[in-house]
Parts: C-alpha cells; structure tokens; sequence
C-alpha cells in the first residue's frame, strides 16, 4: 500500500494511530473549519473531515489520507474547542448534569478515487460537580485542544457518571471504525516492517 498521511494535528489523534501501529505520517490540513452557522453538528463534521482529507489529498496525490472531525452537542448548542479557560468553563458548566453526544467523522480517500467514510457517535453523561471542583479542573489545563473541554482518558474520566460508545471515539478517533476503514481499503494491519 502507498503510504498514509493522518491529516491531523491532533495529538490524542496521533496517540490513537500510534497505538495501531501501521505506519504513517502527519500532516497539518491547514483548512478552514467554518460552517454554515445552522448545520446539524452530525453534517458539519463530515463536511470538515472531508475538507481536511481533501486538502492534504490535492498535496499528495498518490497517498492515503485519513482525516476526522469532532463536535459536541448538547441539547441545541454545538461545542468545538474552547478559545480560553472562561469558554471551557462554560463548556463545561454546560456539559456537568447533562447528557451530550459526541459526533465524530471520519474520511478516508486513497488513490484511484477511493473515499470511504464513517460518522460515529458517543453518549456521555457528566456528574453535576459544585464549582470549586469544576475550577480544579480547569486548573489541569486538558480542556486546551479539546472539543468539549475535557480529556476523558485523563482527570476528566472523573467527571464521567456514564459513557455510550467507543472510548476512543471520545479522544477523537473511532479505532473501530477507522480499523474498518482501512481493512476495506486492503491495508494489512500487520505487515512486517
Ligand atoms: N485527548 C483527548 N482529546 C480529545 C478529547 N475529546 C476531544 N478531543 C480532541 O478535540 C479535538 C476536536 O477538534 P477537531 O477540530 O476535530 O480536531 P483538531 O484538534 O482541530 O485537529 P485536526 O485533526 O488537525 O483538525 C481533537 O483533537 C480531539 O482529539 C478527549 O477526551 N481526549
């Protein structure tokens, strides 16, 4: 198989992918991540993990390029990454005694005009915490780079009173299905080095 490029810069992105094991390489998609301000969040992240596969594609015609996209959404409102500690904590202060689904997309294009998707989703319900701990929290600083404002492979699992769906989803990468992905696509999950 041609090479794959993650078209990410996603560090928990890298870790999950590290964690399969085949290789790969990086590359920033360097996109714009607006969208239509009344998308559904389940439409708005296909789009962008489309766009993001896209843009590195026209970069390296000849490779595979997997991309993804997540949003939170909880009751009408759609969370992405939080600009400051004052939009996590409203994030958050949103999110704590409530159910929010994590929508996340993933694209996969290879040469020959392969394009493959997968739109998963998460159910994750938070314990109401008073404020002070909610600052704590905030102090570890994981909700830098993470839709939703928190990590929930790191102090964030205690925040968690119920979790629908794949963890790893949760990080930001389905592995079940990019697993599936990338089967389909005739990679060999195990080729010697
Ligand atoms: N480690 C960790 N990261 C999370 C968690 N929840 C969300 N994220 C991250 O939040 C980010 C969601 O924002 P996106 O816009 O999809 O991706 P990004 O960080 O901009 O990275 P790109 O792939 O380069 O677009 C991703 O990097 C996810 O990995 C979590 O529970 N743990």
């Amino acid at each position: 198989m041609s090479d794959l490029i993650l078209a990410s810069t996603s560090s928990a992105r890298r870790v999950l992918m590290d964690g399969l094991g085949v290789p790969y390489r990086t590359e920033a998609p360097n996109v714009d991540e607006q969208v239509p301000e009344d998308m559904p969040a389940d439409e708005a992240v296909r789009m962008l993990a489309v766009r993001k596969a896209r843009a590195v594609q026209e970069r390296h015609p000849e490779s595979w390029v997997l991309a993804a996209d997540q949003l939170v959404e909880v009751g009408r409102d759609v969370l992405g990454k939080p600009q400051d500690r004052d939009a996590a904590r409203a994030q958050l202060t949103r999110l704590l005694g409530n159910t929010h689904v994590i929508h996340t997309a993933v694209c996969l294009l290879g040469p020959g005009g392969h394009h493959s998707e997968t739109l998963e989703d998460a159910r994750l319900t938070f314990f109401a915490v008073p404020p002070e701990e909610l600052e704590r929290y905030l102090d570890t600083g994981e909700w830098e780079g993470c839709a939703g404002s928190y990590r929930v492979e790191g102090r964030g699992q205690a925040l968690l009173q119920k979790l629908e769906g794949d963890r790893t989803n949760v990080q930001g990468l389905p592995m079940l299905s990019v697993v599936r992905l990338l089967r389909q696509a005739g990679f060999d999950l195990f080729a010697r080095p």
